[in-house]
């Protein structure tokens, strides 16, 4: 039985994957959050809305790496590269969720995963995975002859914009349309902006109530267009798509993985 520590564990994620991991049949050996937390020292079971655990929400990270097989992390990018380094001291796995990453933050993530199998990935849903695949093959067949814009709504509480699954999808689209992603992405449009350049990549974002995650990239031509939608209506294909990460991870080379090289999609 994988051994899976959670941090973020009072988090709208974490307690979600808490949930994931016992219906997974695995051990949640451990449960994090930051030092002062007002859930540090209550049952993480009980907090996720399982029934108690007999595992105390702690803030010593050393100690809740050292007790589990893998972490599955889903907090913020400074946390998670912390984490990361944390567990690459330990030698154990990590799973990390957290968006937001800067590419050097990224690169950083790379190195710290060179003597420990890491996943990172914006998005564990097996649904946006396979958008990701398909997104390429759109791409490179409809050529620079569309526009793409990217479009993606989230709820009011979201830190970071535009999402990491947005991202990643501009991402897939540049890189199949042999362009720089960091280079064409348009984040921002006002005032007199002029025309659209045909390399340009719209990113655009919504935030508001209590909208799980939707992302829609458009393909925009001449007299006709292309959208290519996920809609996702509960947050439990992330939490279960994490777990099946940890499950998989455990014992793999060491490296930095995505939930592509975990599902088989590559
Ligand atoms: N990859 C994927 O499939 C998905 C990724 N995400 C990403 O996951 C991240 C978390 O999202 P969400 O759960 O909604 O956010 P929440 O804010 O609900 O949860 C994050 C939790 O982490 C805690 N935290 C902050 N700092 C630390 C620390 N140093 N140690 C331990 N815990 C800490 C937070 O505490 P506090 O409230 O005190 O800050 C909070 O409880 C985001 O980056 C989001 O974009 C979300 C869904 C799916
Ligand atoms: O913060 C969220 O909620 C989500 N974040 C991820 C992202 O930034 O792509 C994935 C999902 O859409 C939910």
């Amino acid at each position: 039985m994988t051994k899976i520590a959670v941090c973020g564990a009072a988090g709208r994620m974490g307690q979600r994957i808490i949930v994931a991991a016992r219906e997974a049949g695995c051990t949640v050996s451990g449960a994090l959050e930051r030092p002062g937390h007002e859930m540090v020292g209550q049952d993480a079971g009980l907090i996720a809305g399982c029934g108690a655990l007999g595992v105390a929400i702690s803030d010593d990270l050393n100690a809740v790496v050292e007790g589990c097989d893998v972490l599955i992390d889903f907090t913020t990018p400074k946390v998670s590269l912390k984490n990361l380094e944390v567990c690459a001291l330990k030698k154990k796995s990590i799973v990390i969720g957290s968006t937001g990453f800067t590419p050097e933050e990224r690169a950083l993530a790379v190195e710290l995963a060179r003597d420990i199998p890491a996943v990172l990935a914006p998005n564990m849903s097996v649904g946006v995975n396979v958008c990701f695949k398909i997104l390429k093959d759109v791409a490179k067949t409809l050529g620079d002859d569309f526009d793409v814009e990217i479009v993606e709504l989230h709820h009011n509480k979201k830190k970071d914009a535009p999402s990491g699954t947005a991202v990643r999808m501009g991402e897939v689209v540049a890189e199949a349309l042999g362009r720089d992603y960091n280079k064409v992405a348009t984040y921002h449009r006002e005032g007199i902006c002029g025309e659209r350049t045909k390399e340009e990549i719209g990113m655009q974002t919504v935030r508001g109530g209590d909208i799980v995650g939707e992302h829609t990239v458009y393909f925009i031509g001449m007299g006709e267009r292309i959208e290519i939608s996920h809609r996702a209506m509960t947050r439990d294909m992330f939490s279960r798509g994490s777990v099946r990460a940890a499950q998989w991870v455990v014992g793999k080379q060491p490296g930095l993985y995505d939930m592509q090289d975990v599902l088989g999609l590559k």
